[in-house]
């Protein structure tokens, strides 16, 4: 059986594969049994992604134990923040995928999506009969004050996952299995809207 590490490094893989990571963006963390975060080294061509690209780090994004010295993403403090805001979060995946970002483009504060049956892709949704707001924050270099920002709008975080405005999507959840769903669940939601919007 695949270890954890082995399971999100395949995933990584694939979703180069679905154009979502390109030119070595992207990153991806887990916690271990020990509540250790683990996260993707800075850098990384995702198509070449291995679990050995995971190192450790502590509470405040350095690296620690062997991994000192090693470069960790340049967004670990986004990961830190999202195990401390959400506490049940054990995976974390990023995405440069392209309709979030053209949402972001397109929406101000917040994406609504609304009546899609895969809205229920995001846990606690029960119904297609509903409007699930993803909330979208400006891009920025100074991940201090992205993490001030994040702490600051915790509570329109109802959705395991934000859009960084002309950046990306952050998505997580309780296991890979349940993270992937909710990052797929954004993507799939993003695409169907810009479709949508072209057609009128
Ligand atoms: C191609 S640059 C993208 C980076 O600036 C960043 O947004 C990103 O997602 C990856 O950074 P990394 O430091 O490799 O984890
Ligand atoms: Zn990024």
């Amino acid at each position: 059986m695949s270890t954890l590490k082995e399971q999100i490094a395949e995933t990584i893989r694939n979703y180069h594969q679905r154009g979502w990571s390109p030119a070595t963006s992207t990153n991806y963390s887990f916690l271990d049994e020990n509540t250790t975060i683990w996260v993707s080294r800075s850098g990384v061509d995702k198509s070449q992604f291995s679990a050995e690209d995971f190192i450790t780090v502590d509470k405040n994004g350095r690296p620690t134990g062997k991994y000192a010295g090693v470069k960790p993403s340049a967004e670990t403090l986004i990961h830190c923040v999202l195990y401390e805001l959400f506490p049940e979060t054990k995976v974390i995946l990023h995405s440069h995928s392209v309709f979030p970002v053209l949402m972001s483009n397109m929406y101000q504060q917040e994406v609504p999506f609304e009546g899609y049956e895969v809205q229920k892709g995001f846990a606690g949704e029960t119904t297609h009969d509903a409007t699930v707001r993803i909330p979208v924050f400006d891009n920025t270099q100074d991940m201090i004050d992205f993490a001030r920002t994040l702490r600051s709008n915790q509570a329109r975080i109802r959705h395991h996952s934000f859009i960084m405005r002309k950046h990306g999507t952050y998505a997580w959840g309780t296991s890979l299995f349940e993270a992937k769903r909710h990052l797929e669940t954004l993507e799939y939601l993003s695409e169907v809207q810009y479709r949508n919007v072209l057609l009128k």
